[in-house]
């Protein structure tokens, strides 16, 4: 029974619209370095809390949280396709806990999912079937979405399960911080594009998916050269995340609203709550210590990119 965590930003402009490449090599020497920690702690077990695009999870029936029991990946933007490695009946035993534990989690048995799963898995594992993993969705984009109370109480109770299995458990969360990249939005949808976000279209025609992409990294190249063409990013808020978190002071975040939220950080840094899902889990093996904080306001990306690693003290430890 130990615990591991590791909270990464995801972006699908890595190799579409790159920074420097001073700035480049320190992500991924960050990135190289975290993948080592990671494989020193030899996981049994990943859970991998993580937001969807309207790719995988539509409003035909939109949850705010879903345990994947079987799952496999679209490959957006050139991410990993294929099936996920999901160790089935653990994430039936983990979607069975966390409803016993007060929190309405969906289950599914057919999971699709995004680059927002796709690529911790891919620059932290090295693939998405290198290690047995539950991925968890936590919505953060379709409204209304849940609050940073209920992410932080799904991550407890995921926590209080995985800290029962006789496994070395990594904790994974990917997103955030802040950012408001093109996701449409179902209130300002023309009806064609309501209709794709109803979920006709699970599967995007490729003259359809090349577009979507090429929005993206159209408006990624405008905002480099024009910061007021997006809602900005916000390092100060990033950093006073961070540091939230890594003070374990999960909950104060609770009485943030998700509408003063999206005023301070943008629409996407919702996925931020995979973060807090994630440190609660942690939580639940007893107080923790962070280390090996980063960050960076990375436009190319459209991110307020950031990592942070998080362990249980160790015996000792104050
Ligand atoms: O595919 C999309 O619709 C959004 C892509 C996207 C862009 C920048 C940062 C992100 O976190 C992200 O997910
Ligand atoms: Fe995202």
């Amino acid at each position: 029974m130990s615990a591991y965590l590791h909270c990464l930003s995801h972006t699908p402009l890595i190799g579409h619209v790159d920074p420097n490449a001073a700035v480049l090599a320190e992500v991924e020497a960050r990135v190289a370095a975290a993948r080592e920690r990671i494989a020193r702690f030899e996981p049994e077990l990943a859970i991998l809390f993580a937001p969807d695009h309207y790719n995988g999870f539509f409003y035909d029936l939109m949850p705010p949280f879903c345990i994947g029991a079987q799952a496999h990946a679209i490959g957006d933007f050139g991410s990993a396709a294929g099936p996920l490695e999901v160790p089935r009946s653990l994430a039936e035993d983990c979607a069975a806990a966390v409803l016993a534990a007060g929190v309405d989690v969906a289950l599914s048995y057919r999971m699709q999912v995004d680059h927002g799963f796709a690529q911790p898995l891919e620059q932290l594992l090295g693939g998405l079937d290198r290690c047995p993993v539950i991925p968890v969705f936590v919505n953060a984009v379709a409204a209304p979405l849940p609050s940073f109370q209920r992410a932080r109480r799904l991550g407890e109770a995921i926590g209080a399960y995985a800290r029962g299995l006789d496994r070395r458990v990594l904790l994974l969360g990917s997103g955030g911080l802040s950012h408001q990249p093109p996701v449409p939005d179902l209130a300002s949808a023309d009806p064609q594009l309501a209709d794709r976000l109803l979920g006709s279209g699970r599967q995007l025609p490729a003259d359809e998916r090349q577009a979507r992409q090429r929005r993206v990294i159209d408006a990624a190249r405008r905002f480099v050269e024009d910061p007021r063409s997006l809602h900005p990013l916000n390092p100060d808020w990033d950093l006073h995340f961070m540091e939230t978190l890594a003070a374990g002071r999960i909950a104060e975040l609770d009485a943030l609203g998700n509408a003063e939220l999206s005023a301070l950080a943008g629409r996407s840094s919702h996925e931020v709550k995979t973060w807090v899902a994630a440190f609660a889990a942690l939580s639940a093996f007893g107080p923790y210590r962070a280390h090996d904080r980063y960050y960076r306001a990375i436009p190319e990306w459209i991110a307020g990119f950031g990592a942070i690693d998080a362990q249980p003290l160790q015996r000792g430890e104050a």
